[in-house]
């Protein structure tokens, strides 16, 4: 696609569901153009349209049907300043560390490196300054790297909830109980993901892996990030406020829109009131949004006043999926107060985080700022 002075990025995984939304995104993107699509071997080679299955509710955009899809090699996209990753587990763990060892900057949706001391687990509506790692990822590197870096985005399911988790604990204090019981989307599971035999007409009470992820991303995203004597810097977990965190995670007959369904104790006493939570959820106004990022919602939470709100049906669509719907804010009587949260997994739980990350990387100069990047920002 013509560049027209905005900044060149690539999509790993681009055939697939998250690869999809990408698409659909970058290509109406203010500063951002689509320049290199990258996927498995079987559909490296193709034309886009020919590799894909498309599954939007949009047409493929114009141009990029046409574009040939290369394998996943960092040298097939040493021109792009960003690349976006929407890559299968198995893949993506091999890929995205050559890519960063080829000096690209590289914003993944896959769960390799979430874990790792040195690579951010962000939540762009959440925790972006744990982008103050990076410098230290690239030192520590062999050979160190002066451009490349991994920044992960977290699970769907518990990027959806940490959300309204950030917008408590910054108005009322540490959590220090969590309860969470997810509706997953059958798209959380990729395509063709679970078969229809299994999910219609039911609910399946297991997702592989996906209780540990959200019991563990939540402390690493909650938590801060300190300094030793050593000026080494980590993840402190939430450690100053040991929080515990219970999920149980299900697959429910829905296409698209993970809800979930949070219980919480605050480690200060008095409680809050449910009116109170509401309000604080309703104001709660992130970093990404000040600072100007294109992508963030205008309200990052959406607090429902209706006994049966939110539904992934009426809701999952709200700001094109990029914020997070609130509902059912109550009294809890064993803990302190419940409430459903409702996230669009493919939108704010997968691409959408990416290019929120990636536009605040650029914005505070994280992404390699050079008078392409300037222009574009100053265009757009
Ligand atoms: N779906 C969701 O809601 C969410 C997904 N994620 C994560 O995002 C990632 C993508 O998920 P999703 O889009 O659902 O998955 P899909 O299965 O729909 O897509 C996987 C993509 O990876 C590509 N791929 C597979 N094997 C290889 C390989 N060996 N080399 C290069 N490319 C390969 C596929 O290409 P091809 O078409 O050629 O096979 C396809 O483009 C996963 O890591 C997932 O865990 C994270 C949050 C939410
Ligand atoms: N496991 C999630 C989606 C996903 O792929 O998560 P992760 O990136 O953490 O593996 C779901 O099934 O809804």
């Amino acid at each position: 696609m013509q560049s027209g002075g905005r900044i060149k990025v690539g999509v790993l995984g681009a055939t697939g569901t998250v690869g999809q939304r990408f698409i659909v995104l970058l290509s109406q993107h203010p500063w951002f153009v689509l320049h290199a699509l990258g996927a498995s071997p079987r559909s490296a080679g193709k034309k886009y349209k020919d590799a894909v299955n498309w599954k939007q509710t949009v047409r493929t955009p114009n141009g990029v049907g046409d574009m040939i899809v290369k394998e996943c090699k960092a040298s097939e996209f040493e021109d792009c300043k960003i690349v976006f990753s929407g890559l299968d587990a198995d893949a993506a763990g091999d890929i995205e560390s050559e890519f960063r060892s080829a000096d690209l900057a590289v914003f993944s949706n896959a769960k390799n490196y979430r874990r790792d001391p040195h690579v951010p687990l962000i939540v762009p509506l959440v925790n972006p300054s744990h982008l103050s790692i990076i410098p230290q990822q690239q030192s520590l590197h062999s050979p160190p790297l002066k451009k490349g870096f991994i920044v992960t985005n977290a699970n769907c399911s518990t990027t959806g909830y940490v959300i309204p988790l950030a917008a408590l604990e910054k108005a009322f204090g540490p959590i220090e109980l969590l309860l969470v019981t997810t509706m997953q989307a059958i798209s959380g599971a990729g395509y063709p993901g679970i078969s229809s035999l299994d999910i219609m007409d039911n609910v399946v009470p297991y997702i592989s892996g996906e209780e540990e992820k959200i019991e563990w991303e939540t402390l690493k995203i909650l938590g801060g990030v300190t300094e030793g004597d050593d000026g080494i810097k980590s993840f402190d977990m939430h450690a100053r406020h040991p929080l515990r965190v219970s999920a149980s995670c299900n697959r429910v007959p829905v296409i698209d829109g993970h809800t979930e369904c949070v219980s919480l104790r605050f480690a200060h006493r008095p409680p809050p009131s449910p009116q109170q939570v509401r309000e604080a959820l309703a104001s709660y106004t992130p970093d990404a949004q000040t600072l100007g990022c294109p992508s963030a919602p205008r309200h990052a939470i959406t607090v429902h006043e209706e006994p049966d709100r939110p539904q992934p049906r009426l809701d999952r669509y709200y700001q094109d999926g990029a914020g997070v719907s609130v509902g059912r804010v109550r009294q809890c009587q064993v803990l302190d107060i419940k409430f459903v949260v409702l996230a669009n997994n493919v939108s704010i739980g997968a691409a959408t985080s990416s290019i929120i990350n990636a536009e605040y990387a650029v914005l505070k100069g994280v992404v390699g700022v050079e008078g392409e990047v300037e222009a574009a920002v100053a265009n757009s």
